[in-house]
């Protein structure tokens, strides 16, 4: 994204560039037989192009079970998805986060030698780092395994249950990085996936100069964009990143009022999901139905909601003028 090619003694001062767009998080397709399915991704990356619009993924992340997946699982995705989105994605950032600080950092040194544009990491949940301080030294330890890749924190508290706040962790950040550098020269930004708007808008008050913030609750993505949001990472641009481009296109033209509709329908076909039970482990098969790529289901310990209505949900995507007919290239019998 931001050029893995800038260099490590200029990065402290460059400024974060201001819109960065959408990207999405990708799921992880499998096989009946519950195996990851490296065989679609080509597909996957075509579909999100050519259909959804969006030039950018967050690959192994939440929304991709990564957390769920074995070492070498992660490893064969994230060098799918390099090599099928070589030449058309914009960017691919892969997540390296681990209960292990050590396969992290192995990740993370694969990550740099598929040459992924940059690498993001949640903290440890089960064992919990117990102060601001921990966590800086954590997250150090990872992106000091890869200096040359853009890093991003991964702040989602709903899962970590880490409540620190982000505007601590960056003050952090601040006390321990060299020459006025947060934390490490490769350091980019934080993938925010809170709902404390005063925690983002702080965030992005004191160190949007220098940093990149995306947003992660995809159903109130607007209200971070007024507060200056670079961009967005979330699961359901994977269906919705077309509806999701065009509020954003009409927030950067300044035309508010019609950005705030668009948010609305986005937020009642979320709200619509929530209320019929579905969560991330559905999301994975309403990708499928959305887009005729088969991806499979998720792995345990997620277990899809069998008495969902699935259909309802695509009607009712349909209803709301969200749905986006799949380019036909890119469409392939489930
Ligand atoms: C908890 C979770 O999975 N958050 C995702 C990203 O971080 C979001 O993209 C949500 O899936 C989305 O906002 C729907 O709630
Ligand atoms: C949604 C998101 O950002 C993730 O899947 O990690």
């Amino acid at each position: 994204m931001l050029a893995r090619t800038a260099s490590v003694d200029v990065c402290c001062n460059m400024a974060a560039q201001d819109m960065l767009g959408l990207v999405a998080a990708t799921f992880t397709p499998m096989t009946k037989e519950g195996e990851i399915n490296l065989s679609v991704i080509g597909s996957y990356v075509d579909y999100l192009i050519h259909t959804q619009g969006v030039k950018r993924i967050f690959v192994n992340g939440t929304t991709g079970e990564g957390i769920s997946l074995s070492v070498q699982e992660r490893k064969l995705l994230a060098e799918e998805w390099i090599k099928q989105g070589k030449g058309k994605m914009d960017e691919v950032i892969v997540h390296v986060g681990s209960s292990s600080l050590r396969e992290a950092q192995e990740l993370a040194r694969h990550a740099a030698t598929i040459q992924a544009d940059a690498i993001c990491t949640v903290s440890p949940s089960f064992l919990k780092p117990s102060s601001v301080g921990a966590l800086v030294a954590y997250l150090n330890e990872v992106a000091s395994a890869t200096p040359e890749v853009p890093f991003y924190y991964y702040h989602i508290p709903s899962l970590t249950g880490l409540n620190f706040r982000v505007e601590d962790i960056l003050d952090e950040m601040k006390k321990c990085g060299v020459n006025n550098c947060l934390l490490n020269p490769n350091f980019r930004g934080v993938k925010f996936t809170g709902l404390d708007l005063l925690d983002f808008g702080q965030c992005v008050h004191r160190y949007g100069q220098e940093l990149s913030f995306f947003y992660g609750v995809d159903e109130q993505l607007l209200s971070a964009l007024v507060l200056r949001a670079n961009g967005a990472v979330g699961s359901t641009y994977n269906y919705l990143g077309k509806a999701v481009g065009a509020m954003l296109s009409d927030f950067q033209k300044g035309d508010l009022h019609s950005a705030q509709n668009k948010q609305f329908l986005i937020q009642e076909f979320i709200s619509y999901l929530f209320h019929q039970g579905l969560g991330l482990a559905d999301f994975k098969r309403i990708m499928s139905l959305v887009s005729n790529i088969d991806m499979g289901l998720p792995r345990l310990p997620l277990q899809i909601n069998e008495t969902a209505n699935l259909a309802s949900a695509l009607d009712k995507m349909k209803a709301l003028g969200l749905y986006v007919t799949p380019h036909s290239k890119t469409s392939s019998t489930p």
